[in-house]
């Protein structure tokens, strides 16, 4: 059963602020498909704008429209259809299989008192095999490590066949190899992504575009190229960035490697 990607959203913040100063004024437009990266130091803002965004939080001021449309004027469950979130926070229902779990993705798209269908079966099957979970598929969710649960937490945000899907540091937990995958996997997804991120070496290669936030204030947003730089790191983070050294690595999967050396 071919199950055909759903359409990317559309996401513009305009002039949204939140907590009498925890967030102040940011506006910023992402056209379907782009992926965003949010960064900041400890404190900055990231999780409140992320909040902002899949509708946990209302604006104190400003709208989030998701394809033209505020969602505050949308009904929860059709914002629920469009917009998936993973978060730090994850369930603490831990008697659940994992595929219970990633089942409770398809609940905004079932009608009241209706059963999953053949296609729920189908989507949860599929976002199991891409996150490599098919092992744990009957396993209680409380028994796996938290990398696990990780990914157990994307798997659910892909059953639930997003436009746009928001990140609360997706890679917290993941070792190398399951940061890169997974980051991989959210952008190769074609919906459009909003993740927070701690590590800057990991934002190349994944976003298109960059939002830094300092005290709640947008520093700098645009294109990650041209706004991720030491002047940008040091304001934001108070460190400086020197180019690496030779105990350095980069690192990639060995499946891109392999297409770099066959290029
Ligand atoms: N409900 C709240 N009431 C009061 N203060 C809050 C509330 N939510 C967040 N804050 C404060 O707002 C600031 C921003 O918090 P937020 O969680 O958005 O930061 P963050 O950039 O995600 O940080 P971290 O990288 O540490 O996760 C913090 O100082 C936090 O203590």
């Amino acid at each position: 059963m071919s199950c055909p990607p759903p359409p990317p959203a559309s996401l513009t913040l305009e002039q949204i602020s939140w907590g009498d100063g925890i967030l102040k004024p940011v506006s910023l437009s992402l056209g379907p498909g782009r992926v965003l990266a949010v960064l900041g130091a400890n404190g900055a803002g990231k999780s409140t704008l992320l909040r902002l965004i899949y509708r946990y939080y209302k604006p104190q001021a400003g709208r989030v429209l998701l394809d033209g449309q505020d969602i505050h004027a949308l009904p929860a469950r059709a914002v629920a259809q469009r917009v998936a979130a993973v978060l730090q926070e994850q369930p603490t229902d831990f008697a659940l299989t994992v595929a219970e779990i990633v089942a409770l993705g398809r609940a905004p798209h079932r009608r009241a008192l209706s059963g999953p269908s053949e296609r729920d079966a189908h989507i949860v099957g599929h976002a199991l095999q891409r996150l490599s979970l098919m092992e744990f598929a009957q396993r209680p969710f409380g028994t796996l490590s938290g990398g696990e649960r990780q990914r157990v937490m994307v798997a659910r945000a892909l059953a639930q066949e997003p436009g746009l899907i928001v990140l609360d540091e997706p890679t917290n937990h993941l070792d190398i190899r399951h940061q890169l995958e997974v980051l991989r996997l959210v952008r190769g997804l074609g919906a459009t992504v909003v993740a927070s991120l701690h590590d800057l070496n990991l934002v190349q290669g994944f976003a298109d575009d960059l939002l830094v936030l300092q005290d709640g204030c947008a520093l700098a947003f645009g294109p990650v190229a041209e706004v991720l730089t030491p002047d940008l790191v040091a304001r934001a983070f108070g460190v400086r960035a020197h180019p690496r050294g030779p105990a350095q690595f980069d690192f990639s999967l060995f499946d891109d490697m392999q297409q770099e050396t066959s290029a």
